[in-house]
């Protein structure tokens, strides 16, 4: 018994991790299929590590009628084609692309803060994940808003190349040898050379002199958290492979402090607090690789304002960030809203 599952983009590092976290979680599948584009047809790729393998299906010939769920991690355009194709078909989308984010007939979920928004998803049969930056702050920054009205966010953050999909990996690893190697390492996917560099430019750049990474920061936060809340950030690529970080500095309406905000986040659903004043005492990127949480840091009281926290955010970006989010999203609409078949 259980849901007939699509996932679309199987091939690349979100859709893998989705497969892996459907299989962890054991989320209640009668059928699955990994389905990607043309390039991949007929490959075999692992589903988690239940020792089954499924064969890559193109998505221009997959029929989705009788299908119950899609996760889609396959851009912007590829989502634009088939995702309206897949929910017209009756299969509910869960997409990964910032297409559909703002669209105010889709809701846009992270369900540890705004799951009762999912009620809206019939309008399109579409439900939107947050962009990895957005979905691991807004978790941990929920508890604090429920518990001090938050006004202001001051964000940077530290984002790995696995957000650039496999050829930001793969750019990341050839850049480095070749600088150990003395050859030259030639920027392709990223504006400048990224091994032992940082580049504060992701997505495109818009007439304000923000990001459209930036952008997508402030409006999906006031979107999934409070309209009334002001953001603003700085997003810096850096040498990492997964694992995104966030500097955040926050104002409050009301005073807290560091320790009753550590008392809040210690129980928070999705925050793991590691904040021990001391050598090692906190979390970095690589010690959140493959786990489900977002990790928070350095909670330390801002002497500068009246009201203000100061904090360090971590989480694997390809987990809460996309494939985790997703399989959540997922579980919510099954208990809200699907039968089992
Ligand atoms: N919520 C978030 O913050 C995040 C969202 N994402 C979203 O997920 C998408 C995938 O990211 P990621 O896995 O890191 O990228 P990868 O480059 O690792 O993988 C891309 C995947 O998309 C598939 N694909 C590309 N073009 C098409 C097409 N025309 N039709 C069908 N499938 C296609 C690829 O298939 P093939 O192997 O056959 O080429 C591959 O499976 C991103 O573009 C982004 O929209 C990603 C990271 C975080
Ligand atoms: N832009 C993110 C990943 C991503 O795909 O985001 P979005 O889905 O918002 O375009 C990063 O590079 O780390």
């Amino acid at each position: 018994m259980g849901y007939r599952v699509v996932v679309a983009g199987a091939t690349g590092n979100v859709g893998r991790e989705m497969l892996a976290i459907l299989a962890e979680r054991e989320f209640p599948i009668s059928e699955i299929a990994a389905v990607a584009s043309a390039r991949s047809q007929g490959d075999e790729i692992d589903f988690g590590e239940t020792g089954k393998k499924l064969k890559v299906q193109n998505i221009e010939h997959f029929d989705p009628t009788g299908w119950d769920i899609a996760l889609f991690a396959i851009g912007s355009d590829a989502t634009k084609v088939h995702g309206p194709r897949f929910a017209a078909a009756g299969c509910t989308v869960i997409d990964n692309s910032s297409l559909y984010r703002m669209d105010p007939d889709v809701p846009l979920i992270v369900p540890e803060v705004n799951p009762e928004a999912i009620d809206g998803y019939r309008k399109k049969n579409i439900i939107a994940n947050p962009n990895c930056s957005t979905a691991q702050m807004v978790v941990a920054l929920k508890p604090i808003h429920d518990a001090a009205t938050i006004t202001r966010v001051v964000v940077s953050t530290y984002q790995s190349v696995s957000g650039a999909g496999k050829a930001g990996m793969d750019e990341l690893f050839e850049q480095s040898r070749n600088i150990f190697v003395g050859d030259p390492a030639e920027p392709k996917k990223f504006t400048k050379q990224i091994a032992f560099n940082v580049i504060p430019h992701i997505d495109s750049f818009l007439d304000d002199g923000f990001t459209k990474e930036e952008w997508k920061m402030v409006v999906e936060t006031k979107k999934i958290m409070d309209p009334k809340i002001k953001v603003v950030a700085t997003c810096v690529r850096v040498p990492v492979f997964v694992g995104h970080s966030e500097a955040i500095t926050i104002e409050m309406e009301r005073e807290l402090s560091a320790a009753d905000a550590q008392k809040i986040l210690r129980e928070a659903p999705g925050v793991m607090l590691v904040d021990k004043r001391e050598d090692g005492g906190y979390i970095t990127p690589v010690e959140c690789v493959g786990d489900f949480a977002t990790y928070v840091s350095r909670v330390r009281e801002d002497p500068t304002v009246e009201n203000g926290l100061v904090l360090w955010c971590v989480s694997d970006n390809l987990r809460k960030g996309a494939a985790l989010n997703a399989v959540q999203i997922a579980e919510l609409l099954g208990r809200r809203h699907l039968k089992k078949a």
